[in-house]
């Protein structure tokens, strides 16, 4: 029997990439909830998750359309709808860019002004110049292309304050660091398709050895970033203890992978970065509700009557 080919519905789903920016999403949100004290107020909520969320999905859109070619040389990727012909560039095309006026639109008039620049910022970061520059010029690529995807705690602080504190920059100077050990530990994996498909990524130019190196070392580095909320001020203990025991944990991974029991290995590593980067900012987020009490109880001084 003939298996029923996807629908159109799922064809469009799949273009925006939708997992990646479901964790891309949940560090919006949990920069909104770090932002006040409290509930963030409804209305910038829910618009700025909406906005920030269309936003992602046509960033992404627009790299499957960009990055077709390649695309069909990957295995990895040679199943996605522009490569397989169920969706034409123009569908992509037209799709992306209602999904991106949509984002700007209600960001703009829903949210504030300065989300819906951001927003879109870091939508050509990520579609464009990550995309179609970064990505073919140098093994870097990931690493300069990474501040869009570190982006979204900030756009999500600033969609429910209006501004850009620098504990939303802390949270993306988190984001920032781990992408290296997120991506090389995939591209290690899968270096035949990016030396197929002629893409210089680290393992590809610089090996594997070095690529090894490079992760365990941004992985070091993750582990003191991620001790900055703690020390200033921003969140608390409850927080320290899970970041430390999440980033050793991480480091023990980048660790045997300089030696990996088998070639799958690199992927364990990989799939733990993203459980390590959705617990980090749970821990963030229960440590900010929890901190109320967990604070330590006022010392009551007894004055001397008289
Ligand atoms: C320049 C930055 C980044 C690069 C180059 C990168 C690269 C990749 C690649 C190549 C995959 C495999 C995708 C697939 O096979 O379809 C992947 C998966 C994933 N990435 Fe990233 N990533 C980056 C940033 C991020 C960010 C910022 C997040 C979230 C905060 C994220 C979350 C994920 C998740 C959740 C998956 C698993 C998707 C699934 O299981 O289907 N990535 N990433
Ligand atoms: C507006 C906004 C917040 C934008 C966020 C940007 C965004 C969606 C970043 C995700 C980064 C990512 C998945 C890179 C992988 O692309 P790749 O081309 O290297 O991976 P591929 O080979 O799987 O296509």
């Amino acid at each position: 029997m003939a298996t029923k080919p996807p629908s159109v519905l799922r064809q469009y789903w799949s273009l925006t990439k939708p997992r990646i920016v479901a964790l891309i999403v949940f560090t919006a949100v949990i920069g909104m909830f770090l932002a006040v004290p409290g509930l963030p107020p409804l209305r910038q909520a829910l618009l700025g998750t909406l906005g920030i969320w269309l936003g992602a999905a046509s960033a992404s859109a627009i790299n499957q359309l960009i990055d077709s070619r390649i695309d069909a040389k990957m295995a990895r990727t040679a199943w996605r709808p522009l490569v397989a012909g169920t969706l034409t560039p123009r569908q992509a095309l037209a799709f992306a860019l209602v999904l991106a006026a949509l984002s700007t639109a209600i960001l703009w008039w829903g949210v504030n002004p300065l989300t819906a620049v951001l927003t879109f910022a870091s939508l050509i970061g990520y579609a464009v110049v990550y995309t179609a520059i970064l990505k073919h010029a140098t093994p870097q690529n990931i690493v300069i292309g990474g501040i869009a995807g570190a982006a979204p705690p900030a756009l999500g602080w600033a969609a429910v304050t209006g501004q850009l504190h620098p504990h939303a920059l802390l949270l993306v100077l988190i984001i920032f660091v781990w992408t290296p050990p997120h991506f090389w530990a995939l591209a290690i994996f899968r270096r035949e398709d990016y030396a197929r498909a002629l893409v210089p990524m680290l393992p590809v130019t610089h090996g594997v050895e070095y690529t090894r190196w490079q992760i365990v070392l941004y992985t070091v580095l993750l582990l003191v970033v991620t001790v900055l909320p703690w020390a200033t001020g921003m969140s608390g203990l409850f927080y320290l203890g899970g970041a430390l025991v999440l980033g050793l944990v991480f480091l023990w991974y980048a660790w045997r992978l300089m030696d990996p029991p088998d070639e799958f290995y690199a992927m364990r590593v990989f799939n733990y970065s993203i459980v390590y980067l959705l617990a980090l900012f749970a821990f963030l987020l229960l440590d900010h509700w929890l901190a109320p009490w967990l604070q330590p109880a006022p010392v009551v001084r007894l004055l001397p009557v008289g």
